[in-house]
């Protein structure tokens, strides 16, 4: 590091008054002539520090970008296409299929291959190198090749499955009858409705029932936090169904792409538009009496941007509600079905006091029902217990009412 240089003495010169006035003129020009000098050599001084400062000064607006580019959360998915000598290399931007070519940093050099999925930042510089993609892949979807879901497990919405059967089922299973008659069966299927009513299973039983392969997506996940990476999931997502079908594509939780456009335009939002278009998009390309069916999920109907509704995208609607006392029944018989069940458990007066409960919170009865016969040492199951296990619920939800989901569906 540079010392800072040392500060000229202030020139000092005792002129004896009593000179005759030619010397003391001559001494006068003298200690001019020192002022002078110390003059110039403050003056280089002040422009070697300016020099110093303005230096510094760059240092710290380069240091602050770094900073702001580390920590912006918006980087973009690229793949690497080539690497070249002199710490080079070519990247394609996903989404646009833009080819830069770009310095690496050292730090980054030895650590990417052509073919590696990096995240870039504005100025297209690597950031970090992803997992390898079929990670990626693997991670973000579910797929199963036989669901073990069929149409008995499911209670209370009949309406409902036999709905979806003839949207779903009857394309992939008997699809010359929609050419016979000419018509186009439904391209996807919208279930709309509370959490845990069904729906999931109803995807999954018709998988099942077509030995149809089930893979998930969830909306969330699509939503990720690399630009270009939503649209590359659904892109990869038809192509895993394209590999393997019959396939039977469920994309839960659907609002979280598909919300109603609002006045803000930050790149997040554009970023879920365009994974929404590219979902669109892949949707108007494949053969609607194709192998390929497409089921989406969502408690929040309300959210929807409408632009998914219309023909040949969601153009089929099925709503799932809460069961009524009928249905809370049938499923308190399927979830008990494999449980040593006393003769005195009353189904139907559980049903009636099951007001407003989904599905899963009566499968959770259920199991809470033969919690309290373990604690007493039993191994049947009584209405009684069932009870407690009714007021145990009631008792912790009322304990927890500000975590109880307001969800709107309609
Ligand atoms: N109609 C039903 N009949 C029988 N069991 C049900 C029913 N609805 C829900 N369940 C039970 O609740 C669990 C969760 O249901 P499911 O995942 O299908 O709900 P969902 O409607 O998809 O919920 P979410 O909107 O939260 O994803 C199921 O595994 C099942 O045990």
């Amino acid at each position: 590091m540079s010392r800072s240089p040392s500060i000229p003495d202030r020139p000092h010169r005792d002129i004896d008054p009593d000179l005759p006035d030619d010397e003391r003129l001559e001494a006068l020009r003298g200690h001019y002539e020192d002022l002078v000098d110390v003059n110039d050599q403050l003056s280089d001084q002040l422009d070697e520090a300016e020099d110093r400062r303005q230096r510094l000064q760059e240092k710290v607006d380069r240091v602050e970008r770094e900073n702001e580019s580390l920590k912006s959360s918006s980087l973009y998915i690229a793949t690497v296409e080539d690497v070249l000598d002199d710490e080079e290399v070519v990247v394609k931007q996903h989404g646009n299929n833009q080819e830069v070519l770009t310095e690496v940093s050292s730090r980054m050099v030895d650590r990417v291959e052509a073919g590696d999925r990096v995240a870039v930042n504005d100025s297209f510089a690597i950031q970090t190198v992803l997992d390898a993609e079929t990670d990626a892949r693997a991670q973000s979807m579910e797929i199963t090749e036989k669901p073990a879901v069929s149409y008995e497990d499911i209670g209370g919405i009949d309406e409902q499955v036999r709905e979806v059967r003839e949207a779903v089922e009857q394309p992939l299973a008997e699809p010359e009858l929609f050419d016979e008659v000419g018509i186009e069966p439904p391209s996807g299927v919208l279930l709309y409705g509370p959490p845990g009513t069904g729906k999931t299973m109803l995807a999954k039983a018709v998988a099942n029932h077509t030995d149809a392969t089930f893979i998930k997506m969830a909306g969330s996940e699509l939503v990720r936090k690399f630009i270009g990476e939503g649209s590359r999931l659904v892109r990869d997502l038809f192509e895993m169904a394209r590999e393997r079908e019959p396939a039977i594509i469920f994309i839960d939780e659907i609002d979280a792409i598909a919300t109603r456009r609002t006045e803000s335009k930050t790149s997040g939002d554009a970023e879920v538009q365009r994974t929404m278009m590219q979902l669109l998009s892949e949707m108007d390309g494949f053969e609607a009496r194709g192998e390929i069916r497409i089921i989406a999920a969502t408690n929040r109907f309300d959210m929807l941007d409408r632009a998914i509704l219309r023909p040949g995208r969601f153009d089929r609607l099925i709503e799932v509600p809460e069961p009524n006392e009928e249905g809370r029944e049938q499923i308190l018989e399927i979830h008990t079905r494999g449980m040593n069940v006393s003769d005195g458990v009353d189904f139907a007066d559980l049903a009636a006091e099951t007001d407003g409960y989904s599905g899963a919170d009566i499968e959770s009865l259920a199991t809470e029902a033969g919690m309290f016969a373990i604690r007493n040492d039993r191994d049947e199951v009584s209405h009684q217990d069932f009870v407690n296990a009714f007021e145990k619920i009631e008792n912790d939800d009322s304990s927890d009412v500000v975590s109880s989901p307001g969800y709107f569906y309609q």
